[in-house]
């Protein structure tokens, strides 16, 4: 489903190009739930834009679901992301003024009838234990709960692949795990392949595969590649 080949991604910063990926091959199968860690600095983030079509590799070949991502165009890669991806982050990214089912109606499209529109809200709020804050604005909502939200929002398209970037980088520890069994329980009921990035190896141990970074990254591995310090280090 996921077929990564010779891969190779890196950034020009004042003039100098820094090599950050270099990956020979990865193969992802569909409906698998993988956990991706590794050092801060080390190029999750960028494996998840690269596997979202939001930048393209310097060079090789990246197949998602047949389609060859580093031939499409930015439009292509558009539609690609709106009708194949949905994408969670650490930070919610809920609009302050609206509730939370008009946060998730932006997203909706404009042909569904009203009665199919409030059909699949009632859904999906049902299915993340949120059908009684469906009119609450994002202040009024937990952390946790404003993640929920993120997640209806990246879910009610039916996507075949989540990529979620630390999705409870900024929970605390019981409702991280709650959100992760969430997660992974609806994509196995929905079929939908996860790949998310984690710093968390207790979280990570909930995943059936996890894949460290540096185990995919030859320029990681050969040291090409600049890691920033760990938040661990940093804290130190
Ligand atoms: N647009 C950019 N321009 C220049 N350098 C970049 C850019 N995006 C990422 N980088 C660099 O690429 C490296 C990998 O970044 P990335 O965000 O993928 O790491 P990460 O493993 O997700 O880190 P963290 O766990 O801290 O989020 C970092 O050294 C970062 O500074």
């Amino acid at each position: 489903m996921i077929s990564i080949r010779q891969v190779s991604k890196g950034f020009t910063v004042q003039g100098k190009q820094i090599p950050i990926l270099s990956i020979p091959s990865w193969d992802v199968a569909a409906g698998e739930k993988i956990a991706i860690i590794g050092p801060s600095g080390s190029g999750k983030s960028t494996l998840l834009h690269l596997l979202a079509g939001i930048i393209s590799p310097d060079k090789g070949e990246i197949h998602v679901f047949s389609k060859p991502l580093h031939q499409l165009s930015e439009a292509q890669r558009d539609q690609y992301r709106a009708t194949s991806i949905g994408y969670i982050f650490q930070d919610f990214h809920l609009i302050p003024s609206l509730t939370a089912k008009q946060n998730i109606e932006l997203v909706l499209p404009g042909t569904l009838l009203l009665k199919e529109k409030n059909n699949l809200l009632n859904h999906w709020f049902q299915q993340v234990g949120l059908h009684d804050r469906m009119h609450h604005l994002p202040s009024q909502l937990s952390r946790g709960q404003q993640q929920r939200v993120a997640i209806i929002r990246a879910l009610i398209h039916n996507p075949p692949l989540i990529l979620a970037d630390e999705p409870t980088g900024s929970l605390d520890w019981e409702t991280a795990g709650e959100l992760t069994e969430l997660l992974l329980n609806i994509c196995l009921t929905e079929k939908i392949t996860l790949i998310t990035v984690t710093h968390d190896l207790n979280l990570a141990e909930r995943f059936v595969k996890r894949v460290h970074i540096s185990d995919l990254n030859e320029a990681h591995r050969a040291g090409k590649a600049p890691t920033a310090p760990s938040r661990k280090e940093l804290a130190l």
